[in-house]
């Protein structure tokens, strides 16, 4: 049984200020983990404010010049400081996880993933070890670099892996309508009436917000692997989607 979970940077960071971490919140959710986890967990997390507000600074999006060249070490290294602080928490918690970082492991052309080597990844789990990925910078085939979103290693991963399941943990309870209400499923059936609701997100952010996941994740269920947006902040979330116990949030089916 294979999972992926993504918990995103909003969770784990305040967006609105330059790396200034969440650390209750990261050890609430390690502790959640280590309680509802089953062999076969991915997790990725999003990079928050130790990523998006270098990436913004470093134009890292336009590509390579002399410019976003300095910003690459600066993003790269807020984003590891983040996912150390993330599996240093999973092993308190008893979780043997382990960091995975995108820079060293992929490469990109035009933003999107041409490869990304899964041998280590499978090995860990082949040991009942959690490999922790996060958004990172990347080397990029055709633009020299660009940010890699844990967004769009989701559905690469659930594809490469063939995941039983998928789950986005973030900070709002699922996709929202225009009135404030939970979209309780998304299908190609409604999506451009979804479409109309989706914007990118609250604090700074560099990948799209909602609009840059569901894109990612409507994709990934017209191939035939569904998944559930959630409300990570919620104590007890983590666990009972883990659990498949969760009935709460937005399920992005293809059908
Ligand atoms: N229709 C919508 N429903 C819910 N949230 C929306 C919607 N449109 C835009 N958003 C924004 O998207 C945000 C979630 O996306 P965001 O990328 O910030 O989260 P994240 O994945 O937790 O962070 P990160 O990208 O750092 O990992 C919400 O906090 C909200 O501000
Ligand atoms: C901004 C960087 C470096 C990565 C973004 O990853 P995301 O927060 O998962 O979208």
């Amino acid at each position: 049984m294979t999972t992926i979970l993504k918990i995103g940077g909003s969770v784990l960071t305040d967006k609105n200020r330059v790396s200034v971490a969440k650390k209750d919140a990261i050890s609430r959710i390690a502790k959640e983990i280590g309680e509802g986890a089953s062999p076969g967990l991915v997790l990725i997390h999003g990079a928050g404010s130790f990523g998006h507000h270098q990436a913004k600074e470093y134009r890292l999006k336009d590509g390579l010049d002399d410019w976003s060249i300095k910003g690459l070490w600066p993003t790269h290294s807020a984003v590891t400081s983040l996912n150390r602080m993330v599996v240093d928490a999973l092993q308190i918690s008893g979780v043997e996880a382990l960091p995975v970082n995108p820079l060293s492991d992929c490469v990109l052309d035009n933003g999107r993933i041409e490869h990304l080597c899964l041998d280590v990844i499978r090995m860990m789990l082949h040991e009942g070890i959690v490999p922790v990925l996060h958004g990172d910078v990347a080397m990029d085939r055709s633009k020299g670099v660009d940010v890699l979103s844990g967004d769009q290693l989701v559905p690469y991963l659930a594809c490469e892996l063939k995941a039983d399941r998928v789950g986005i943990g973030t900070n709002v309870d699922g996709v929202l309508d225009d009135n404030g209400n939970v979209i309780s499923k998304i299908t190609p059936g409604n999506m451009s009436e979804v479409n109309k609701v989706l914007s990118g997100s609250r604090g700074v952010d560099v990948t799209g917000g909602m609009q840059g996941k569901i894109r990612e994740l409507m994709a990934l269920a017209e191939s035939g692997i569904p998944s559930l947006v959630f409300n990570a902040e919620k104590p007890g979330n983590v666990v009972k989607f883990l659990k498949n116990d969760l009935k709460e949030g937005t399920i992005i089916r293809g059908d």
